[in-house]
């Protein structure tokens, strides 16, 4: 492996794997809803009335308008107005003369433009990677239970991990953490990385078959398995374990709607001792929910495919405050990931 000043970034090679539905987007919102002409006949409005106007569901509506502020389209005000900028009015609502409504028209028979028109009504995630899998068994969480697809996806989020990880573990590097729970840890490389700057600290990796299975295999290919332990479990439907100074969401929140999210900082919040931490790292949405764009793009990608959205930092924040966490901080790391951290009280 080369040295980290030797790792050209890959920062870009995220971009395009994670936005990779973001244009469609875009293609359904001009033609299918018809968001900006319907916005500029409207004048400045709120989301709700969006949501009611156009018959859009709250959560893939609020995607939307989070990549459409991020692009430059949407104005979206402290107080939860919605306008349009100059650019969307001048090039997307139907009857200006500079629209390019018609050419975006031209490419709204691609299939993943009708998928995310279908989540934008209904709210119901489509397949994955828009496989023609068929049947109920096409969602995300549900092809977890097929072990082929189920190793190739734990590959995949092992591959984000060797640049992911060792950032992570700088940023939190100063968290005097004895013993790691990495939820969803899939291969648990996020937990490795923190535990090599942690000579005397051990881990355990919380993961559903038959995710837990690969998970065994390449820690103990690595040489990882005598400190990281693997607990086979539901995380929703099991208690955490205790005995954990540590818990570390890492691309997990993103993947579920807000009562699950508040669920999952609930049960870390009872399994934690005092003075325990929190850790989320994850691709977040500005507190303002105006960008990054790469995040807004990644969090189209999710919209998709899950039931879940990139959470933005003002939403985690008041979620972990809400579970009880106090002395929540924000670390930036690469690839436009970073490290929400939170603390249980000592007392
Ligand atoms: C998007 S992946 C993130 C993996 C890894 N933490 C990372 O940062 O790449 C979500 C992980 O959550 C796990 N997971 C999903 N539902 C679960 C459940 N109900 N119980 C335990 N693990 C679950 C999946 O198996 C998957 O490995």
């Amino acid at each position: 492996m080369s040295s980290p000043s030797e790792i050209a970034d890959p920062t870009t090679l995220y971009q395009v794997r994670d936005g990779v539905y973001a244009p469609d987007l875009l293609i359904a919102a001009v033609v299918n809803l018809d968001l900006f002409t319907w916005i500029e006949r409207q004048g400045p409005v709120t989301e709700a009335q969006i949501s009611a106007g156009l018959e859009v569901a709250t959560r893939p509506l609020d995607v939307l308008l989070t990549y459409g502020a991020a692009l430059g389209l949407i104005e979206r005000q402290p107080s939860g107005v919605i306008s349009l900028t100059d650019l969307a009015r001048q090039q997307l609502v139907a009857d200006s003369p500079l629209s390019l409504h018609a050419y975006y028209a031209s490419l709204a028979e691609r299939p993943a433009v009708g998928e995310l028109t279908d989540v934008l009504r209904t709210d119901r995630p489509a397949a994955w990677a828009s496989a023609r899998t068929g049947g109920s068994g096409a969602g995300w969480s549900q092809r977890l239970d097929d072990v082929e697809f189920a190793r190739g996806i734990t590959a995949a989020m092992d591959a984000r991990g060797v640049f992911l990880g060792p950032a992570l573990a700088a940023a939190v590097s100063d968290l005097p953490a004895t013993s790691i729970l990495d939820v969803g840890g899939s291969s648990g490389i996020y937990a490795c990385s923190l535990l090599a700057g942690r000579p005397a600290a051990r881990g355990t990796v919380v993961e559903r078959p038959p995710v837990d299975v690969a998970a065994r295999l390449l820690l103990a290919e690595r040489g990882w398995d005598s400190r990281v332990d693997v607990r086979s479990g539901d995380i929703f439907t099991d208690p955490l374990p205790q005995g954990h100074d540590l818990h570390l969401y890492s691309q997990v929140l993103h993947d579920w709607d807000e009562p699950r999210v508040r669920h999952l900082l609930g049960a870390s919040y009872a399994a934690l001792p005092p003075g325990g931490w929190m850790v989320d790292h994850d691709a977040h949405i500005d507190a303002d929910k105006r960008g990054p764009l790469a995040n807004a793009e990644y969090s189209v990608l999710l919209m998709h495919s899950t039931v879940g959205k990139c959470w933005s930092i003002g939403e985690l924040a008041l979620f972990a405050a809400d579970a009880g966490f106090e002395n929540v901080s924000y670390r930036r790391t690469v690839a436009h990931r970073g490290a929400l951290v939170a603390q249980k009280p000592l007392t």
